[in-house]
């Protein structure tokens, strides 16, 4: 299964973005993607104050366009983040679609981006979104596929979940900054995809300077040793890679870590 990602710049125009993701996922499946990967709002800047008004209901313009490629191209595409409306509320949601353009899975961010980091960067995303319930793992014509957002990869019990149920490729739109990204994104992909034993995609928007939040790009794709195999820069760009699933055998069986988890100690017991 090839991968493609697409680092898109997000500008403040949400019909630019989409088509710009438009664009670019038409140029990453003719380069023989079949699976595209969009980052975290893709369409729609990365500050509180632009999540409700760029928001849409599912189905919406955002998600028509994406469905329509999914099945004109004959693609999977794991579409980015984008606000979603229901009701009263807004979530940062991710919506995964198959090669006949079926929506087959909606992940809502688990675990809300609320940091304050001393001379660094402070975000309280639920200061504008609900936080989403569940876990996802969707089922692909390669295999099971587990998707979250950004923050919930800082989680590894969520990460293990999903590879507990099944799923040999995380895929992750995320959007990390440049107080976090330089000094966590490169080691907390590798980790979850060494702890897990999976290949770990992260897509992020391109940096822009001009923007409030600056995104740490660094798209990549990491195998299941642990290697970095595909990495962007900060620039607009689309990023490949390979995932070859014998590769996720021969490590689970060599080293047979998920195996040798000693499940009857892992509670805390009181008293
Ligand atoms: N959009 C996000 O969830 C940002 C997460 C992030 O930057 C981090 O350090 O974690």
């Amino acid at each position: 299964m090839k991968i493609g990602i697409c680092q898109i710049k997000v500008v403040q125009d949400k019909n630019k973005n989409i088509e710009n993701a438009e664009r670019m996922i038409r140029e990453a499946a003719l380069n023989g993607s079949h699976l595209v990967v969009l980052p975290e709002m893709f369409n729609c800047p990365y500050e509180n104050k632009y999540f409700l008004p760029f928001a849409e209901s599912y189905p919406g313009k955002t998600t028509n366009k994406l469905a329509s490629l999914a099945k004109e191209l004959g693609i999977y595409i794991v579409g980015g983040s984008i606000p979603e409306k229901d009701g009263d509320m807004v979530y940062n949601t991710s919506y995964i679609f198959d090669h006949h353009g079926e929506m087959i899975g909606r992940h809502r961010k688990i675990h809300l981006f609320d940091i304050d980091v001393l001379g660094g960067i402070r975000f309280k995303e639920s200061d504008s979104l609900g936080y989403g319930e569940e876990m996802t793992v969707v089922d692909t014509l390669y295999g099971k596929i587990g998707v979250a957002i950004c923050y919930d990869m800082r989680f590894p019990e969520l990460m293990r979940l999903m590879a507990l149920e099944g799923a040999k490729v995380i895929v992750v739109p995320a959007a990390f900054n440049m107080t976090t990204g330089p000094a966590h994104w490169d080691i907390t992909l590798r980790a979850r995809a060494l702890d897990n034993q999976v290949y770990f995609i992260a897509a992020s928007p391109s940096r822009d300077m001009d923007a409030s939040y600056h995104a740490y790009g660094h798209s990549s794709i990491v195998n299941p040793w642990g290697e970095i195999i595909s990495q962007a820069d900060e620039k607009e760009c689309i990023i490949y890679g390979e995932i070859d699933f014998k590769m996720i055998e021969k490590v689970r069986n060599e080293l047979p870590l998920l195996k040798h988890r000693r499940t009857d100690l892992y509670t805390i017991r009181k008293g």
